[in-house]
């Protein structure tokens, strides 16, 4: 019988020569990805397209449908989102805007759609993200879309309206927040600072916890976070990242109210994603205040067969009591049956904007 350590060298042998092997296919993906890159500026084209979301997708439901091994689906997925983040920063490294400061949840969201290579830009509200993407400052941009416990977040619906941008992927994130402050104690805080979508989502809990303690909005949980380092009576509602980056006490985790808590993000871009096989696509519309309006719109999708996965009204700003309504629905504008249901949509609509086709996110 071989002792520990002899059993260990000849297992460690064989991961010395795996990692070998994976190192040499490692390398040659990379100088593929460089050709790629060379294909993709042939002819001195200035705005080469590098970046390619509908190849990524696809390039992930492919690891997943083949994975047999002892990681799961999304473990694997995550292991070769990082591989294809490393080519694409050899072919560009990708700015991408978002919602600060670093260790917010929308950061959280650029590293998991775009990996560790991208080039995260934390600028101050959502509002600017989409300011930064429309001026060319970046590449890309992600915007918290919606929650499932506070619902839709109205500055980007908001902002979605005027943006030049196309929506070029979504991503979903489970959210769990902690209270954090440089007290252990609760009994010690007199005010508690987050954005006012985290305050909804934990509303119970700090109705329960804290009762008479003044609640303050701000611009973003992280942010709450780092005012929250000036003040020992003052806490914060963000991520357990952000209690290690802004070195903080967790005084409780998990405070938000429905445990399956998440927040869908959008990311936008200047360059519309092609058909990656299982498609969005998003449109804004307002209507006729008149009978069966919405029921034609609904109707031009129904007969084709075409799911509505969302649908959110909000007040039009322009017009008391007229109505925006936010749609996505299944499948990729250049489908035809897409294609002839948003033609027929757009006539029936008072206002019709197409806001992109994008791949359904591989990522859980
Ligand atoms: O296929 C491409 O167009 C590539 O650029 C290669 C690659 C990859 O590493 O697989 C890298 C970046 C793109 O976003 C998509 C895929």
């Amino acid at each position: 019988m071989a002792t520990e350590a002899e059993q260990l060298l000849q297992i460690r042998q064989q991961i010395d020569t795996i990692d070998e092997q994976i190192q040499q296919l490692i390398t040659q993906r990379a100088l593929c990805a460089k050709q790629v890159a060379d294909i993709k500026t042939q002819g001195g084209r200035v705005e080469a397209v590098f970046y390619r979301p509908e190849r990524e997708a696809q390039v992930l439901r492919a690891v997943k449908a083949r994975n047999t091994s002892v990681l799961s689906d999304d473990d694997m997925a995550r292991l070769f989102r990082e591989i294809m983040s490393v080519c694409l920063a050899l072919e560009q490294p990708l700015r991408v805007a978002y919602l600060g400061p670093e260790g917010s949840y929308t950061h959280a969201a650029v590293l998991k759609q775009f990996g560790s290579f991208a080039q995260p830009v934390p600028v101050s509200t959502i509002e600017d993200v989409f300011k930064v993407v429309d001026t060319n400052q970046v590449d890309y941009g992600v915007v918290p879309l919606e929650n499932s416990t506070e619902g839709a977040v109205t500055t980007t619906q908001d902002c979605l309206i005027s943006t030049h941008a196309t929506v070029t992927g979504e991503v979903e994130l489970p959210i769990h927040h902690c209270l954090l402050g440089q007290s252990k104690q609760l009994h010690t805080i007199s005010k508690v600072l987050a954005h006012p979508q985290a305050l909804g989502q934990c509303r119970t809990w700090l109705r329960n916890n804290l009762p008479g303690v003044k609640l303050e909005a701000v611009d973003s949980n992280a942010l709450a976070a780092k005012m929250a380092q000036e003040h020992a009576d003052v806490a914060a509602i963000a991520s357990e990242q952000a209690a290690s980056l802004y070195q903080l006490n967790i005084l409780k985790s998990h405070i938000e109210d429905a445990q399956n808590n998440t927040t869908k993000f959008w990311v936008i871009g200047r360059h519309a994603p092609t058909p990656s096989g299982e498609d969005k696509t998003a449109l804004i519309l307002s209507l006729a205040n008149e009978a069966g309006a919405l029921l034609r719109i609904l109707d031009s999708f129904a007969k084709r067969n075409i799911s509505m996965t969302r649908i959110v009204s909000r007040p039009a700003s322009d017009q008391k009591w007229d109505y925006m309504f936010y749609i996505d629905i299944t499948g990729h504008q250049q489908d035809p049956a897409v294609a002839e249901a948003l033609a027929e949509v757009q006539t029936n609509a008072r206002f019709f904007k197409l806001l992109g086709s994008y791949p359904v996110s591989p990522l859980n």
